[in-house]
């Protein structure tokens, strides 16, 4: 080597030795040859301490000790046998690693031609967190936009494109399918009666009623001020009909008891079944509809199924 690379060579080393950044150079049997005070430090020890270690021996003490490289493993061996299938699994690899001393570090694997292998840390604790935030509220933006406020349950925009996929799904697999719209009775005068807070309450008392009657795969949504609709997928009439009949007496079995008063509750419901390889979310809406101006024509809490299939 000459005079020159010798020289710079040495700059490199000092400059490496001193940076804030981890460096830590492994040789092709996986022992730790090199590391600045840096790279120690984040994996929680001394350099000396880890100097002379394997790879694999660095990781288990850090894993023992809580200290460096944080996992989701619950064992050593695990989070081992994890680590070791992706070390050495490319010429050149980039990965993100979170120490238990809650920093972020975004490190470079470089191997050459003799099988030693550069490591290099940048720390990204700034950024990652400002990820974190703004997934966060991305997420809150979200379920904001889908959720309706008052009742927790999908809001009208979420309902429908819910179920607009599920009725394109169960049309593939020609399955029939039942959608009701259930009308609490009389709430205006629940309001009147009671105050908008009381009405308030009753709708949020409703939407968990009928919430916990249904199973996890129905659709359920709040669709308007005071009326709900349920989507049962691949679900004939007897089964659709024992449904609503389930929930229209939850909710008259169930009154709300707000501030020392008893609140008696009912609900119409209107079901529009469909073969749904023919019909569309507005048809079966609007039959369902029909169905529940007639339960209300004949005296309200009660079920009415609109007589014939949509798209039958
Ligand atoms: N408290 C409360 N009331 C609401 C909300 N959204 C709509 N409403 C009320 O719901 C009532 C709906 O009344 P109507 O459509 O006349 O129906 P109803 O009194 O239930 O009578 P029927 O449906 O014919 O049995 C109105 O008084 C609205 O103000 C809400 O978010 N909170």
């Amino acid at each position: 080597m000459s005079n020159h690379h010798e020289y710079i060579g040495n700059k490199l080393f000092e400059f490496v030795d001193i940076n804030q950044e981890g460096y830590a150079i492994f040789d092709a049997n996986d022992f730790l040859v090199y590391c600045n005070k840096a790279y120690g430090q984040i994996m929680g020890f001394e350099r000396n301490e880890v100097i002379g270690k394997t790879f694999s021996q660095i990781l288990a003490m850090s894993f023992e000790a809580e200290k460096g490289v944080k996992t989701e493993h619950k064992d050593v061996g695990s989070f081992l046998a994890r680590v070791s299938q992706q070390w050495r699994s490319s010429q050149y690899r980039l990965f993100e690693v979170e120490t238990h001393d809650g920093r972020w570090f975004l490190l470079s694997e470089l191997a050459n031609e003799t099988g030693d292998v550069l490591i290099q840390t940048k720390q990204i604790t700034e950024q990652k967190n400002l990820e974190k935030k703004l997934l966060s509220s991305r997420d809150k933006l979200r379920r904001l936009a889908l959720t309706d406020e008052l009742t927790h349950v999908a809001n009208r925009r979420c309902f429908v494109e819910s179920v607009e996929a599920e009725l394109s799904r169960c049309q593939r697999l020609r399955k029939n399918v039942a959608y009701m719209i259930l009308d609490l009775d009389y709430f205006k005068s629940v309001n009147d009666t009671y105050g908008h807070q009381a009405g308030d309450e009753v709708l949020k008392h409703v939407a968990s009623l009928v919430k916990e009657t249904l199973r996890d795969y129905d659709i359920f949504g709040r669709i308007g001020g005071e009326e709900f609709a349920v989507f049962l997928g691949q679900t004939e009439a007897k089964e659709a009909l024992e449904i609503a009949e389930r929930i229209r007496s939850i909710i008259e079995n169930n009154p709300l008891s707000h501030q020392g008063v008893r609140i008696q509750l009912s609900a119409s419901i209107g079901i529009s079944l469909a073969y749904a390889m023919n019909c569309s979310y507005v048809e079966m809406y609007n039959q369902a509809d029909k169905a529940l101006y007639q339960a209300k024509n004949e005296g309200r809490n009660r079920c009415v199924l609109y007589e014939s299939y949509c798209g039958g």
